[in-house]
């Protein structure tokens, strides 16, 4: 692909039009801006970018050291290498209300179709970690009027996360949702529930388009796209799986060629270079310049 093809609008309308099927919606995280085209290029119809991810990147810990610019820098990496629509982890919005409607121009500016804000205290930890703190209810809802507010494009997804399950229990989680909703969310994402039966209650309670965090080794049991859809849920989030399988895999590389002093062995397991080079579009330069991709690659490589 040689340029991306769409704008931050029409991704921002392709991605309501998607959520308004009511089929579910699964969205892989990136890892890094070429990931994101491998996404769209697997078939999946929107990416995601993840706080932990975009911190464990710059090698920090997810508790809200990374800064808004450093994210919405890296965000337009990402819009720049896809033409899916990009939702971002927007973490707490990164301060007080007049930081979340700053936050939410310059993801706007990045070429996002939508963010999610969540009820954190700063600093925040990863929702799936025991010993959070949310911030007060009233005070969450100011943070997502100002963003409401602050947006420019009614198309950019404004979805407002509670981490209140493991805080105040699912009913105060249902009930801080129904107020975020009330208070200018197109969407939600109920942090951190435990099981089908929790998913269920509280897809039944709130009747906006909702997010089911399948992360791993995490407090929710990992559901399948099909239950996923049958109990109504719209987006089915994989926000780390990518960062898990790549680090993984270099992991294992890095003990092979200590231990073995070559990589021989892990040939079978590498992206090719051709497939690279498929993936990177270098065919596409050819248009500029004939040279660039005159060589021809041995079969395999
Ligand atoms: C979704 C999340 O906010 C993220 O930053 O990707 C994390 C994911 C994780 O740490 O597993 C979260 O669930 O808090
Ligand atoms: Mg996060």
């Amino acid at each position: 692909m040689l340029h991306t093809r769409t704008t931050p609008a029409e991704r921002r309308r392709a991605l309501r039009e998607r959520l308004a099927t009511g089929r579910l919606l699964l969205m892989p995280g990136a890892l890094n801006p070429l990931s994101a085209r491998l996404i769209q290029d697997t078939g999946f119809e929107a990416a995601y970018l993840s706080g932990a991810v975009l911190a464990a990147d710059l090698g920090l810990p997810d508790i809200g050291l990374t800064t808004s610019t450093e994210i919405a820098a890296r965000a337009q990496q990402t819009t720049r290498a896809t033409d899916l629509p990009v939702l971002i982890d927007a973490d707490t919005g990164f301060g007080e209300p007049m930081n979340a409607a700053r936050t939410v121009q310059l993801m706007e500016d990045a070429g996002l179709a939508g963010l999610h804000l969540e009820d954190q205290v700063n600093p925040k930890r990863c929702g799936h970690l025991d010993g959070k703190t949310i911030t007060p209810r009233e005070e969450m809802v100011r943070r997502i009027r100002a963003a409401v507010d602050a947006r420019r494009d009614p198309g950019f997804l404004l979805m407002a996360r509670t981490d209140a399950r493991a805080v105040e229990g699912l009913a105060a989680a249902i009930d801080r949702a129904k107020a975020y909703v009330d208070a200018g969310a197109d969407a939600i994402f109920p942090e951190a529930l435990a099981d089908e039966a929790e998913f269920e209650v509280f897809r039944t309670a709130v009747p906006v388009p909702l997010l089911a965090n399948m992360t791993e080794f995490g407090k929710s049991r990992l559901l399948d796209a099909r239950t996923l859809d049958n109990l109504g849920y719209d987006i089915a989030l994989y926000p780390v799986t990518l960062l898990r399988l790549a680090m993984g895999a270099v992991e294992d590389g890095l003990r092979t060629i200590a231990a073995e002093g070559t990589q021989e062995s892990l040939l079978p397991r590498m992206q090719t270079r051709s497939r690279l080079y498929e993936l990177l579009g270098y065919e596409d330069y050819s248009a500029f310049d004939s040279a660039v991709f005159d060589f021809t690659l041995p079969p395999g490589t």
